[in-house]
């Protein structure tokens, strides 16, 4: 039986209530948010019903899916926090359960009071979940599960959000004991304690919550002052994906240049001796000038797997290291590369248009496209994704070969060192190597005659490594028999000719994208940040 640290029996019984209120509010708010706003029955008590670990576990469960959808959805983004309490013996098997949402790591890693409450009760953190939208509504705190409770919530929100405005708001409960819990077993200031003690002499009626909320309030300021910053200079569409709430750490705070009102350059000469490590995507660049500006920089974090966005000579020139997303995407953009060839040789897209503007009823069949099996594939590029369509294309029965900077030792596909020459010997290309200086427009018009009228070209790597002018000329001519191309020299942009083909696939540079895999560069991508800030090596630092 799910209990509550509490000194009598009474009091458990009560706080177990009000837990359970919450968690079926939480649930009933998950169903009722859609689209709905929220319901006044949701403030309605409910009906008191024994939860016990099982029940505990489910609701936990059906918790953790709503998050992730509402996440996936943008639906709760950061107006939801989560603050899970669970028995010490949960833990473990919590955390393989749900560490797909990393919750329970954070849970481990950010709150500290996971130790036994002062009665000796094994357990550890409190349950409990909150709305800022429905609880600001109500204008009412929700802490019912004890002192530990309404601290460790406040400290969590704050953790979570980065917010202290908010955290105070959320702590205008009266909850027992919380000068005593919060000072004394969070650490809060010792300035604070004083200012409280001060206050509290001059005003005997001075409420916890009062206390708590001051408490918070110096504690959240003066981490927030403390904490390095890690610089967003343009906004990263994964993270509003994933929900921001999920990028909080206590080891380092975001500064989001985009968000200033000052120019960029007044803005980073600000900040600059807080700045210690930039989290940047794919269309961000980070170039000498900007790298120029905060010598406190020590690190880069990507969200992409390429880096041509990153000046990477002027990073090891100041000695500042640079993490990519590693291989969180290789199977995604794999499956998209085969995908795009699929559709390229057998039509698919092509047919589909042909089906929705009903001409099959008035012109008859669709020309007949070919067969996958069989076909000779050159990769360019046999890293991590290129050894994944590999794979995926050899089960399809494909021959396969490669191009690379250097032979694979433990490879035994054919290796080609010229890229002329393994086009020469296949029917299809796939593009999946880095774009550097030496691959820009690697792929121009004498490899694209070589590669033949029959041979296919995909790219799943950069536009630029494609001289795009010469592929369009190609695919104009009928030198190459088709095209499936994700990548783009200038992108929005795409060259108009190709609108018009029916041997063209087109997508807008999504091949890496999946919502689970976002989950896995949100772990990554805090990983690599925390480790920095921990003095540890990184989880995918790029190395040439
Ligand atoms: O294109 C996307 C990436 O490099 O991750």
């Amino acid at each position: 039986m799910f209990q509550l640290p509490t000194t009598s029996e009474g009091v458990t019984r009560g706080s177990n209530r009000i837990i359970v209120q919450l968690l079926v509010l939480v649930v009933s708010l998950a169903l009722y948010s859609e689209n709905k706003g929220f319901s006044s029955s949701l403030q309605q008590p409910v009906e008191k019903t024994r939860h016990d670990d099982l029940e505990l576990g489910r609701i936990v469960s059906y918790w953790a899916k709503q998050s992730d959808r509402n996440a996936s959805m943008g639906i709760f983004r950061t107006e939801t926090v989560l603050i899970l309490v669970v028995k010490r013996h949960f833990t473990g098997e919590f955390e393989k359960k749900y560490e797909h949402i990393g919750l329970i790591p954070w849970l481990i890693n950010n709150l500290a009071d996971r130790e036994c409450d002062r009665n000796g009760y094994p357990w550890t953190l409190l349950f409990g979940c909150a709305s800022w939208n429905i609880w600001k509504r109500r204008n009412q705190g929700i802490l019912g599960g004890g002192s530990t409770a309404a601290a460790s919530t406040v400290k969590a929100i704050h953790s979570l959000t980065g917010d202290s405005q908010r955290a105070i708001d959320f702590a205008d409960c009266s909850s027992h004991e919380l000068k005593e819990v919060i000072l004394n077993r969070h650490g809060f200031a010792e300035e604070c304690l004083v200012s409280i003690k001060r206050k509290g002499k001059k005003n005997p009626l001075l409420s916890r919550a009062s206390v708590l909320k001051m408490a918070v309030s110096t504690d959240c300021h003066k981490a927030q002052q403390d904490f390095p910053k890690v610089l967003i200079l343009k906004p990263i569409s994964f993270i509003a994906h994933v929900g921001e709430q999920h990028y909080a750490s206590n080891k380092f705070t975001f500064l989001k240049a985009y968000d200033s009102s000052l120019p960029l350059h007044q803005f980073l000469s600000t900040h600059s001796p807080s700045i210690k490590a930039i989290l940047a995507s794919v269309g961000t660049p980070i170039t000498a000038d900007i790298l120029q500006l905060l010598p406190e920089v020590g690190v880069v974090v990507t969200t992409s797997v390429g880096l041509n966005q990153v000046d990477l000579p002027e990073c090891r020139r100041r000695g500042i290291k640079v993490a990519n997303a590693g291989s969180v995407f290789s199977d995604d953009v794999a499956d998209f590369a085969v995908g795009l060839l699929i559709d390229v040789l057998r039509k698919v897209s092509a047919s589909d248009g042909y089906v929705r503007k009903g001409l099959w009823a008035t012109k008859g069949d669709y020309p007949l496209g070919s067969k996958l099996g069989g076909k000779r594939i050159g990769i360019v590029g046999l890293g991590n994704i290129g050894f994944a369509v590999a794979k995926r294309l050899e089960a399809f029965g494909c021959g396969i070969s490669y191009n690379s900077r250097k032979r694979k030792p433990h490879v035994s596909y054919p290796f080609y060192e010229s890229v002329c020459e393994l086009a020469a010997n296949c029917d299809v290309l796939v593009i999946c190597c880095e774009l550097t200086d030496q691959t820009r427009h690697m792929i121009n018009k004498e490899v694209l005659s070589a590669l033949g009228k029959e041979g296919v070209i995909v790219n799943i790597g950069r536009g630029a490594i494609i001289n795009e002018k010469e592929m369009v000329q190609c695919l104009v001519q009928g030198e190459i028999a088709g095209a499936g191309l994700d990548v783009f020299e200038n992108e929005p942009d795409v060259p108009v000719e190709l609108f018009a083909m029916d041997n063209v696939v087109l997508s807008p540079h999504v091949a890496v994208f999946t919502p689970e895999s976002f989950l896995d560069l949100r772990d990554l991508v805090m990983g690599n940040l925390e480790a920095f800030f921990s003095n540890k090596p990184l989880l995918s630092e790029y190395g040439d």
